[in-house]
């Protein structure tokens, strides 16, 4: 018997055959199947396959401080330990009461890290399960579309809100047309302060779940540094677009296109949120006013020239000083070929436009110069104790050991882009900084050590700025060798940042005074307003 449908707001039950099914609404097509001898050997296959893949689906598990772990880590929370472990004992943590495209109404119990609210259902009958709904607030009640079930819980559209949440949400914040729909911003309904609150959060959960550290190891966590500027901050956008579809005759799409007929699949912009396809964007106000004076043109290009793409691709726009007139201008920047220029206070860079440079400029002089004060400020001018060594790894081309470097007698840096290279010892000197002073090297961030066994380690202080996966182990050992007086790690994953940390810390613990490191501070800073992204910048000292 087909279960009646579900209202909005209730949770479907299950009749027992379609309990463990990823998409259990697919189910009729096998159920015709079973009149026939035939048919049922099929289903018997089917269920075999259906069953070794749950086997398969129960034994995997996300990994260690992916998205997917830490917004399991969140649901986990939600839902408590114990009916978790439970339903994952009894073999249920598969069995969604959710079916594909089923709408429900959902009360939100808290955000998660990634930004995207958790919610769910309230009826008195419903399973412990958590609806992921991006787009929602703590404390309201919002209406969804399920399209994805999962362990313990099933990923939904967000279509609206049924009680918002007035404490935190105001919609009239909402700055850009394509908010809840583009996958880029997840918090314009948010007071600014309500923002940097959910970002400190972030941070406190990381070293919670991720850190592996008693209470007393962590400090109080400070408060999110604001970004001076919270739209118009980005210097690099990157919209991309699909190629014409195989059919499409491209004379034809060619003539259309400038008859100003722009074909349906055609869209230029972002990822749609949660989607893996394109939403079409004209405007993006947490860009830079130069880009989006761009972004017309940029789209106009790419209409002219569509019918001679095979593949798709992801454009490039960079903002960039432009130094060739009377007075120094901004311009936009669409060559991954050619050199950027940028000042961070009184400093200068160059870099070339498709490798990495950090794309909030209004921030970068409070970042550079709060990880110099946390460690310069512990000592007065005259202190013969003061740090003098500085080390900048994953440098790319020179931000913090560049900033830094009026502070220190002697810098070395290292980075595995041979091109930021180029430009990191090309700023040295576009900033007069002498070479016997400042030097840069090609390669793995662990290779340092061989650069800097001259280097005194109780005066030396190491600035670790890694990509998202964090640093590995090989660099993690020889740092503990190294053991410099202290270690400035920002990063813009917190997670991998907490292991990191976590390791340092724990191998050191039970060492004597002096080799011991202990986590002298911690805090985030909003290099990316309006999003859920946190940096995060932790000191360790040596104690
Ligand atoms: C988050 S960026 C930081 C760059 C620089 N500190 C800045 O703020 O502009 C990380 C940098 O690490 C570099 N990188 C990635 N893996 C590396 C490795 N194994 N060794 C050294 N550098 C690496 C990347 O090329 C990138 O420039």
């Amino acid at each position: 018997m087909t279960p009646p449908s579900p209202k909005t707001g209730q949770v479907r039950q299950l009749p027992d055959d379609e309990a463990g099914t990823l998409y259990p609404g697919k189910r009729p097509k096998i159920q015709k199947e079973q009149a026939t001898s035939e048919g049922a050997t099929k289903t018997n296959k089917f269920a075999k396959k259906n069953v070794k893949r749950m086997k398969k689906k129960r034994e995997s598990q996300p990994d260690p401080c992916s998205p997917a772990d830490v917004q399991w880590k969140d649901i986990v929370d939600v839902l408590g330990d114990d009916v978790v472990n439970e339903a994952v004992k009894e073999g249920r943590e598969f069995d969604s009461p959710f079916s594909f495209l089923e709408i429900v109404e959902l009360e939100v119990k808290a955000v998660c890290s990634n930004g995207d609210g958790l919610a769910q259902a309230d009826s008195e009958d419903s399973k412990p399960w958590v609806v992921v709904v991006p787009f929602s607030l703590p404390g309201e009640r919002v209406r969804a579309k399920i399209f994805k079930n999962d362990r313990m819980h099933s990923i939904a559209d967000f279509l609206e809100t049924v009680r918002p949440n007035n404490e935190l949400r105001d919609d009239s914040r909402v700055k850009c047309r394509y908010f809840s729909k583009c996958g880029g911003c997840q918090y314009q309904m948010l007071s600014y302060e309500k923002q940097l609150e959910f970002k400190r959060n972030v941070v406190v959960k990381a070293y919670k779940n991720y850190s592996n550290l008693s209470d007393s190891q962590i400090p109080e966590i400070q408060s999110t540094i604001p970004s001076p500027a919270q739209y118009g901050y980005r210097t690099k956008i990157t919209p991309h677009f699909q190629a014409p579809p195989s059919k499409a005759n491209r004379d034809t799409l060619q003539q259309e296109v400038a008859d100003g007929k722009v074909p349906e699949w055609l869209k230029i912009g972002f990822n749609i949120q949660g989607q893996n396809k394109v939403i079409d964007i004209e405007e993006c106000p947490i860009a830079t006013p130069v880009l989006n004076d761009a972004l017309p043109s940029v789209r106009k290009n790419i209409y002219d020239t569509i019918h001679t793409y095979k593949k798709g691709a992801t454009l490039l726009l960079r903002e960039s000083l432009d130094t060739t007139g009377e007075s120094e201008q901004k311009k936009c920047v669409t060559s991954n070929h050619v050199s950027v220029r940028e000042t961070v206070g009184e400093f200068t860079f160059e870099y070339l436009a498709s490798s990495f440079f950090q794309n909030n400029n209004t921030i970068l002089p409070s970042l550079t110069g709060y990880v110099r004060d946390a460690i310069l400020s512990l000592y007065p001018s005259d202190d013969p104790s003061r740090p003098t060594h500085l080390i900048d790894t994953y440098c790319g081309s020179g931000l913090f050991a560049i900033t830094m470097s009026p502070h220190f007698s002697t810098i070395a840096g290292i980075e595995i882009s041979g091109d930021s290279i180029l430009y990191a010892k090309h700023n040295a000197q576009l900033n007069n900084i002498p070479p016997e002073k400042i030097s840069f090297r090609k390669g793995d961030a662990s290779d340092i050590f061989q650069t800097v066994s001259d280097f005194p380690p109780e005066k030396t202080v190491m600035v670790i700025d890694p990509p998202r996966k964090g640093c590995d182990d090989a660099f993690i050992q020889q740092l503990l060798k190294f053991r410099c007086k202290f270690v400035a790690y920002v990063s813009c994953n917190v997670h991998t940042q907490a292991r990191d940390v976590g390791k340092v810390l724990k191998a050191t613990e039970n060492e004597p005074e002096g080799r011991r490191y202990v986590l002298e501070s911690l805090r985030g800073f909003d290099l990316f307003p309006q999003t859920a992204h946190v940096e995060s910048v932790a000191i360790l000292k040596l104690v």
